[in-house]
């Protein structure tokens, strides 16, 4: 019986199956940042247990407050700093050259095909992209990663998710996956893997890939996965061109991780997204789910671009190509935060930062901070923000406030209209 691909990195990483259906793999990366980790530093060190077990395959970031707002936030990010340094990680970002992590530790080519890695971060499922199994865990597991290198796992069931057709011009990676959030559910792939297949994969950039495989948690999936092919070795290529004697030859060996033809999956999913107009939710869960021009004309105070889902480069691009020339809306906030510093350079380099400044948009330094309600850009009670993050929760940018997600493109015609808009009539 064939296997898929989170089968074949279970079997690979295998370190004990003590009850039947209960995989302890062993890690390839332990990821951190400043709100979770500190929790299992403070319990491992109450427990005599101050210790790593690797300080090369555990990086770490001050990501989602930085710099910090507040004592509160600066205690957090004085944890883990001291604790990165404490234990040697080199590989741990500050403020300078921190970014948001989804973004950043794939940046620095940390995430490869075949790797097994975990974070106190619901996110974590993005690093899929690179075909890897990457799965947000609590304090627990990630205190056991730290320590020992391990995690436990249920046997990975996995939903392949095949998405074909031609996408048309203007709807982008954020389109797909929030109409197969709203087709599925939020609870639609809950404990399952899902990977992501069809030619519209294949045709993804990498950037696109992250988007797609980001937003699995939303779905309740536990992990977001997309098989690696050239694209995924074109990007990897500045960190693996010393162990490979071409980029023939780099994907011929991540071939080792695509599913077998023959691989059993516990549901298969076929979306021709040829029809896929822009999306945008409109209710509380990320599976309320409606054509933007369903929701055309919905008045927004605050424009948002940037997160781990759509804060890359690319994103900033298609953002900026609809500003380019153009004013936002008077009565809106624009916000961008350049997912990392590489990104903020780029963006510079290219003139998209002119673009964004001359539009009337405020830019941040990389950061998670409005995304989550915490800084730079928390709304007020009532307030409504058109966001390119990955969740639309009651209050999740501010108490009261209310968040429609959309993709970079759709986010800056609505920060031009000051009202929900078709980026593709601009
Ligand atoms: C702070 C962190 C625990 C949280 C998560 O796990 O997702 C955050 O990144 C979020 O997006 O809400
Ligand atoms: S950008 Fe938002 S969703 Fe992503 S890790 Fe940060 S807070 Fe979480």
């Amino acid at each position: 019986m064939g296997k898929t691909i989170a089968e074949k990195i279970f079997t690979a990483h295998l370190r004990d199956e003590p009850f039947p259906g209960t995989y302890v793999l062993d890690l390839d990366r332990v990821l951190c940042h400043e709100i979770t980790t500190p929790v299992a530093i403070a319990d491992l060190e109450a427990r005599g247990k101050d210790r790593v077990f690797d300080n090369t395959k555990i990086k770490a970031v001050i990501d989602h407050v930085t710099p910090a707002k507040d004592s509160k936030t600066a205690l957090q990010g004085k944890m883990l700093r001291d604790w990165a340094h404490r234990h040697a990680i080199k590989d741990f970002f500050d403020v300078g050259h921190n970014g948001v992590c989804h973004a950043l530790f794939p940046e620095k080519g940390y995430i490869r095909p075949g790797f097994t890695v975990i974070m106190g971060d619901s996110h974590t499922c993005t690093h899929g992209a690179f075909g890897a199994f990457a799965a947000g865990v609590g304090t627990t597991d990630l205190e056991v990663g730290i320590l020992k290198g391990v995690c436990a796992f249920r046997k990975p069931k996995t939903i392949r998710i095949n998405l074909t057709g031609t996408l048309a011009p203007g709807v982008y990676a954020k389109d797909v996956i929030l109409y197969v959030i709203g087709q599925i559910g939020v609870n639609g792939a809950t404990d399952r893997v899902i990977e992501f297949r069809g030619n519209i994969v294949d045709e993804m950039s990498m950037e696109a890939r992250m988007t797609l495989s980001n937003m699995a948690i939303e779905a309740g999936g536990t992990s977001g996965i997309c098989l690696p092919d050239m694209t995924t070795v074109e990007y990897l290529w500045p960190f693996i061109q010393n162990d490979y004697p071409s980029k023939e030859a780099a994907c011929e060996d991540f071939r080792r991780w695509h599913s077998d033809e023959d691989a059993v999956y516990e549901k298969v999913l076929d979306f021709d997204v040829s029809k896929l107009e822009p999306m945008v939710t409109y209710g509380y869960k990320p599976d309320c789910v409606k054509a933007v021009a369903e929701m055309a004309g919905a008045r927004v105070d605050q424009v948002y671009i940037g997160t781990c889902t759509n804060g890359r480069i690319e994103d900033l691009r298609v953002a900026a190509a609809v500003l380019k020339g153009k004013k936002i809306a008077e009565h809106v906030r624009g916000i961008v935060s350049p997912a990392t510093p590489k990104i903020f350079k780029d963006a510079l380099h290219e003139g998209i930062i002119d673009i964004f400044m001359d539009a009337g948009f405020c830019v941040t330094n990389p950061t998670c901070g409005a995304c989550l309600g915490m800084s730079n850009g928390v709304l007020a009670e009532g307030e409504v923000c058109a966001s390119t993050s990955n969740r639309n929760f009651n209050g999740r940018m501010g108490k009261g406030g209310m968040v429609h997600l959309m993709s970079p493109a759709t986010a800056a015609a609505t920060a031009i209209a000051g009202v929900i808009a078709d980026a593709r009539k601009f």
